[in-house]
């Protein structure tokens, strides 16, 4: 068996509060709310006023973003008034971090005061009813990975972050869902649908058989980040919202001429994006107190 320090030698809490406390001792900005902008969705970094802008490079313990569509730092900043801090920039799996690694950031949100993680990402619709453009709120996950025992909970649990076993059924807030739906109606947005997102590892695309399989299973729409990050916020008992921008339709169908790629993800980003802005800023404005910290100690 493994100890402790040889499974997550630095992604330890000892790790996570020297990176904390390293960003709280260079910025005035206390966040309640992280925000992760997917692929193509960097521009929400930029609704926050006053922004302070550290690179992942100058960040103590932090990974490096690799991807294209991915800026590679960490915004602190208000929004209406709330206090935030945007990661410009995820990590994913196929970048070749451990599984840990790229859920660091979420453990460090949490020792700097964060309560509530609104997530996003670029995805592919396996719903035969989604469009390029929707956007989908999600309501649950599939973690793909998680079947082959991939889960950035697994190694040995350190209690001052969470439990053991945290429950996984109610990840995605109820009462944040519904803020969102109220907001769009209110914007008069007709693209927001509400689905299951799967997660795989990539970094290539689904092959036909594989968007058939997991559209049987019961998925909407397919990506490769998001779910990591909200199993490890969750253990640490943030309540968490996700939304999907569809960037492009699963091929389900061996006529098709249609391929995924990563330049038609990133335009369906630009193209949604002042909307995603402002539906995203209106239910921060909103956010009451998270008294939803059951997971955690
Ligand atoms: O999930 P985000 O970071 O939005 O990125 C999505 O877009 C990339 C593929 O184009 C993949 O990384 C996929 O996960
Ligand atoms: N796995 C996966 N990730 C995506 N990100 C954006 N589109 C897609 C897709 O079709 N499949």
């Amino acid at each position: 068996m493994l100890s402790m320090s040889e499974c997550v030698s630095d992604d330890s809490y000892e790790e996570c509060r020297t990176t904390a406390d390293w960003l709280l001792s260079n910025t005035q900005v206390r966040p309640t709310v992280g925000i992760v902008c997917g692929s193509g969705l960097g521009g929400l970094a930029e609704m926050l006023k006053d922004p302070q802008v550290f690179k992942y490079s100058d960040i103590p313990n932090f990974p490096r973003s690799t991807v294209h569509g991915h800026a590679g730092q960490l915004v602190f900043g208000t929004l209406k008034g709330k206090p935030c801090v945007c990661m410009q920039g995820r990590f994913h799996l196929y970048e070749g971090y451990p599984i840990q690694k790229i859920t660091l950031p979420m453990r460090i949100f949490k020792l700097m005061g964060v309560e509530t993680m609104i997530l996003t990402n670029a995805a592919g619709g396996l719903n035969q009813d989604y469009k390029v453009g929707d956007v989908m709120i999600i309501k649950d996950h599939i973690n793909m990975p998680g079947f082959a025992g991939i889960n950035p909970l697994a190694g040995p649990n350190d209690d001052r972050f969470g439990v053991r076993f945290p429950c996984m059924s109610d990840a995605y807030n109820r009462e944040l869902r519904q803020l969102a739906h109220d907001v769009a109606a209110e914007l008069g947005y007709d693209f927001l649908k509400e689905g299951v997102y799967s997660v795989v590892g990539g970094p290539s695309f689904e092959t036909i058989a594989e968007c058939r399989m997991l559209h049987r299973l019961g998925a909407d729409a397919v990506g490769m980040s998001t779910a990591h990050e909200v199993i490890v916020a969750r253990h640490a008992g943030m309540r968490c919202f996700a939304l999907s921008l569809i960037s492009n339709r699963a091929v389900m169908d061996y006529d098709s001429q249609e391929k995924a790629n990563h330049e038609e993800v990133l335009e369906t980003g630009r193209v949604r994006s002042q909307q995603l802005e402002k539906l995203v800023s209106i239910m921060v404005a909103r956010l009451e107190q998270n008294n939803n910290d059951d997971n955690a100690f």
